[in-house]
């Protein structure tokens, strides 16, 4: 359960009193999640979510991370929109933590996601690279393939207790990567953490898109990358489903053709994006601070797949025909 940080009701009392949400009927912690602190807020104005930043969001960011949120549903995407207080402020500061409201987005998530939801997610995907391409401001991608050396120095020696043989493994990828990692690629706001989790539907469409803590500036198609390796892959990243990576890319390119140079990339961006959560999930399994509630995620899932990218030659290896 992702609750880093406790909040003792009176503090709780104190923040919700600077905004008009209406009386609190019910609260409640979240389980689901890693990054940060989510309690779910029931009040007589409706439901409401609370976010706690934590270790990976950096203060500085919030601006761009709310600011595109209004972008987006601006654009008629359907995403949480940041709650204002009276003085007009989206970010307070709650138990020493950075803190926002945002409403609640109806829907749930799928835990196991079928080929029509991998099309439905591909539409979606190209559908929120539209609508951030007129948003006015720019983060750089902090988890990109030059964080990746640092972030397995963090991890050292301890990686091959997690699975026997992923220092060297992870040696070879990240030598492999940054000298082949691409450049140039077609650019803008991307996601960067569409997960399952953070996609949810109603019956069988697309309700909407949550959790823009990692959305940064970069390749548009990495964006799909991380997807392919989120939706695409069945028995813990053993088995990968080239029908829904077919069907994922076919959504996407529906809305937004590839450009050749994005097709050839498309391996490579997937190994890196693999590698990119491998990492985070590594060092998160070997540092869970003491008295957090918080199921970390199983970094081994990204190392089998990183075994299927290994061996992918192009892009038709992951259905893009
Ligand atoms: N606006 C929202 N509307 C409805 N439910 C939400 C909303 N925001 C968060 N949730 C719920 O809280 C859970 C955790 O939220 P979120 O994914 O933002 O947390 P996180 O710690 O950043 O997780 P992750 O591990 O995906 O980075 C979601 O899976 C969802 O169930
Ligand atoms: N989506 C990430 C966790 C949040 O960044 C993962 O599954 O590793």
């Amino acid at each position: 359960m992702a609750v880093y940080t406790e909040v003792p009701d009176a503090e709780l009392s104190a923040f919700l009193a600077a905004y008009e949400i209406g009386t609190l009927l019910s609260y409640k912690g979240i389980a689901e999640g890693v990054e940060n602190t989510n309690f779910f807020l029931h009040t007589t104005a409706g439901n409401f979510i609370l976010t706690l930043y934590e270790k990976r969001v950096n203060e500085g960011d919030l601006p761009f991370f709310l600011n595109l949120m209004e972008h987006l549903a601006r654009r008629g995407l359907a995403c949480p929109q940041p709650v204002r207080n009276r003085s007009g402020e989206a970010l307070g500061r709650l138990c020493g933590r950075p803190a926002v409201i945002v409403t609640f987005l109806e829907g749930v998530s799928v835990k196991a996601p079928g080929v029509d939801h991998c099309a439905a997610l591909g539409r979606a995907l190209a559908e929120l690279h539209a609508a951030g391409r007129d948003f006015g401001m720019s983060r750089a991608n902090s988890l990109s393939v030059g964080a990746w050396g640092p972030l397995f120095a963090q991890a050292g020696s301890q990686a091959d207790a997690v699975s026997p043989g992923l220092s060297e493994r992870t040696r070879a990828d990240l030598a492999l990567l940054e000298t082949s990692w691409p450049t140039g690629l077609p650019g803008g706001v991307i996601h960067a953490d569409l997960f399952t989790d953070n996609v949810f539907f109603i019956g069988d469409a697309l309700s909407g898109l949550i959790d823009f803590y990692f959305a940064c500036t970069d390749a548009l198609a990495y964006d799909l990358a991380i997807c392919l390796n989120a939706w695409c892959f069945e028995d813990a990243g053993r088995t990968f489903r080239k029908d829904m990576a077919a069907a994922l890319i076919a959504g996407y390119e529906a809305v937004r053709p590839l450009e050749p140079a994005e097709v050839e990339a498309l391996p490579v961006l997937a190994r890196g994006a693999a590698l990119r959560f491998m990492l985070t999930r590594l060092v998160d399994w070997l540092n869970v601070p003491p008295g957090a509630l918080v199921q970390p995620k199983d970094p081994r899932e990204y190392d089998r797949r990183l075994t299927f990218h290994r061996q992918a030659r192009d892009a038709r290896d992951y259905g893009r025909g």
